[in-house]
């Protein structure tokens, strides 16, 4: 079956909205006095927007095929990955097959790899690579977890990312993972608050109810050490984030550390099969939880994912809607999902990355079952104000 080729690759910007590194208002939980590794510094411990966590803003990525089919995809990255992709990256694309899919990967990572590897650029080519999926899914009329190898269940099961646990268990997920208020610049007092919130949670939901903790790269091993213990004896399932993510050795050390029965967990702020061999050949952690909006996108993925599998490792990918749920739906390490509560209180499910897309699924007493519409079933919401600064 031919197809017909990429016309076009567009960039776009976004302010507002969209998950956690995008723009949330004011008094929102997920900026509200959490641990960074910026907490050391007083004036940029209340909130993560002080110290610029919502500077790049949205990234959208569309691919429109000679035909006038549209694929499209959301990431974080703004106006430096918009540059990335209009200037250096759509010449990979733009003539071509569109299912060539490994091939444009393999061009877009080893043309940027002198300023590349990680971080922005390999956001800006998870978009485009997340684009280039829906493109193919809507091209040949089909979801995107049909192009990965279908489905190994029926439905998603979710836990919850919050400030309020107590609140996810009564609307159905299988846990919740609480923020980590205080860092180690806040000693003694910091880490009994930490526990406190942890003590009053677990009585709240009681003892079955999964509660972990994101520590979001603020820790030390030392510090982290102890927060595993204390947390412990509340029955935290797993510490997530604790560390840097280069320092592979910390996670290690921490893995051999924590105690009995808690999982150490992290790789959000990862990417590509290299930076996860590091995580899983130095036995760093028993969950990965690669962004494939971040990681390097499904082509990406499939590979992190192939090497969890044969290591024995869960994949749990972090919270990004259905860029995640049609993966995590063809993978038997990926036994459940991540839903990031994004209501301003943690206190209702909303759409992740509202308002940039339309139609997002979202669970229903805690569970998912994902549509076949093509792609990944989503819309983009053109109403949202799309800025695009490089246009060519
Ligand atoms: C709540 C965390 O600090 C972060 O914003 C989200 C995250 O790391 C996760 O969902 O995992
Ligand atoms: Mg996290």
């Amino acid at each position: 079956m031919a197809f017909p080729v990429i016309k076009h690759v567009r960039a776009f910007v976004v302010r507002g909205g969209g998950a956690d590194y995008h723009d949330q208002g004011a008094g929102h939980w997920i900026d509200d006095h959490i641990a960074t590794p910026m907490s050391r510094y007083p004036e940029y411990r209340q909130s993560r927007q002080s110290f610029g966590i919502n500077v790049l803003g949205t990234l959208v990525v569309e691919i429109e095929a000679a035909d006038g089919t549209i694929g499209f995809a959301v990431t974080t990255g703004g106006e430096p990955a918009a540059y990335i992709v209009e200037k250096h990256l759509s010449r990979f694309l733009e003539g071509r097959d569109p299912t060539e899919v490994e091939k444009i990967w393999d061009q877009m990572y080893f043309s940027t790899q002198y300023y590349g590897r990680k971080g922005l650029v390999v956001n800006a080519i998870s978009g485009v690579d997340l684009a280039l999926y829906d493109l193919l899914g809507k091209l040949r009329q089909e979801p995107v977890y049909a192009l990965l190898g279908g489905k190994v269940r029926d439905e998603l099961t979710f836990y919850a990312t919050g400030a309020r646990p107590d609140l996810a268990k009564q609307m159905g997920f299988i846990g919740g993972k609480m923020p980590l208020h205080h860092g180690p610049a806040e000693g003694e007092e910091g880490l009994r608050k930490n526990i406190e919130e942890l003590a009053t949670m677990r009585e709240r939901v009681g003892e079955d109810f999964w509660l972990m903790f994101d520590c979001w790269m603020s820790l030390d091993l030392n510090y982290a050490t102890k927060l595993a213990h204390k947390a412990h004896e509340y029955g935290l399932k797993w510490i997530e984030e604790a560390l840097s993510p280069d320092d592979y050795w910390g996670y290690r050390d921490l893995k051999k550390n924590a105690p009995t029965g808690m999982l150490v967990t992290t790789g959000e702020h990862e990417a590509t099969r290299w930076g996860f061999r590091m995580l899983l050949e130095m036995e760093c952690c028993d969950i990965i939880q690669p962004d494939v909006g971040w990681c390097g996108g499904v082509t990406e993925l499939i590979k992190i994912a192939n090497l969890a599998d044969s290591k024995g490792v869960m994949m749990i990918p972090h919270g990004s809607s259905v860029y995640s749920y049609h993966f995590v739906i063809t993978r038997h390490n990926s036994p459940f999902a991540e839903f990031l509560m994004m209501a301003p209180k943690a206190d209702e499910v909303v759409p992740m990355f509202h308002p940039q897309l339309i139609g997002e699924p979202v669970p229903v007493n805690g569970k998912l079952k994902l549509s076949d519409a093509p792609g990944f079933g989503v819309e983009l919401n053109r109403e949202v104000g799309l800025h695009r600064p490089y246009a060519r």
